[in-house]
């Protein structure tokens, strides 16, 4: 039911001359999702966003976002969205205060309370003029923005681009706060590690083309882990070498390091049969999974873009 779909692309395709931007793109992000879109550059992300948003006419294809027709009903929906641009420009000489209240008038009246909130998180100035801002400022002044008016669905492109850590983290807050009021988050990025924490699901992109849509705990299952066990006597390597999914086997001494590919109830098995003294398991790398998309549609995607097809 689309209802239950805050954002639906059917085939949806955008092309600047021969240029593909996107090409048939089937996408849906479920109402109260969390859904990151990420891609390398120039992978359509961009395109793909302005398209939702009826900045961009498709050249094919059509979508639904939150229920609505992008081109037919795009005053009404713009209301109910909280969209950062991927280039930020604020040409006037406001101070970013003035800004947002401008925006806040624009959409109606917002509590400018829950203004001074999300700057106060975020560590932004409010009393500075925007266009004197650092970008890392500039890109604060979008956030809040795109959160102020507590939209029904937030369209962020790579909004952490410029953030430091500890912002990129309060940001990450500010997403997840938003999922547990029941809005809906599309957001791009070019690097997994700054949406696997917040997203429920990821799209991949590349080359104009959707390479993979995955939940992020089925990413994290299918990655690739180091793994490194103490154990309190010499072990033979021989007797991991032979378990499935381990690979890269190493053994000095009482120390076994190795790489484990999906499962790692066979290796804890086989080292039980040994005192274990420590286990140390290094976070899944998800960013090689990540990687691992590209080059396995590759292939593909090349094709497709040869035959034009
Ligand atoms: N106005 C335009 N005219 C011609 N080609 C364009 C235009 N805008 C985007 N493209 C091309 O469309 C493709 C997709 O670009 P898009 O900006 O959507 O990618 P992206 O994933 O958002 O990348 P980035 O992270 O670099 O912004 C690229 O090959 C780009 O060069």
């Amino acid at each position: 039911m689309t209802t239950d779909l805050a954002v639906l692309a059917e085939d949806l395709t955008k092309f600047y001359g021969s240029q593909r931007g996107i090409e048939g793109l089937h996408l849906d992000v479920g109402a109260g999702e969390v859904m990151g879109f990420l891609g390398p550059n120039g992978a359509g992300k961009t395109t793909t966003i302005r398209l939702l948003l009826d900045f961009l006419r498709p050249t094919r294809g059509h979508a639904t976002v939150l229920g609505l027709d992008p081109r037919r009903d795009k005053a009404r929906l713009h209301r109910q969205i909280g969209y950062l641009p991927g280039e930020l420009t604020f040409p006037g000489r406001e101070r970013a205060a003035d800004l947002l209240r401008f925006f806040g008038d624009a959409r109606g009246g917002v509590s400018w309370r829950h203004v001074t909130d999300l700057a106060g998180r975020l560590e932004l100035d409010l009393s500075r003029p925007v266009r004197a801002m650092s970008k890392g400022n500039k890109q604060k002044v979008g956030l809040v923005q795109a959160f102020m008016h507590e939209p029904a669905l937030l369209v962020l492109d790579e909004p952490t681009s410029g953030l430091d850590p500890l912002m990129q983290q309060e940001f990450l807050a500010m997403v997840r706060e938003a999922r547990a009021a029941g809005q809906t988050v599309f957001m791009s990025s070019h690097v997994l590690a700054e949406v696997q924490e917040v997203a429920d699901r990821v799209a991949i992109v590349r080359g104009g083309r959707l390479a993979a849509v995955e939940r992020v705990e089925s990413l994290g299952r299918r990655a690739v882990r180091t793994v490194e066990i103490h154990f309190a006597d010499p072990v033979s390597p021989d007797e991991f070498r032979a378990l499935p999914g381990i690979t890269d086997v190493t053994v000095s001494g009482p120390v076994l390091k190795c790489t484990v590919d999906g499962r790692l109830d066979p290796l804890i098995k086989a080292a039980a049969r040994h005192e274990v003294v420590d286990l140390l398991s290094a976070e899944p790398d998800l960013e090689e999974t990540f990687l691992s998309f590209y080059y396995h549609s590759e292939g593909a995607g090349d094709a497709a873009a040869a035959t034009g097809a």
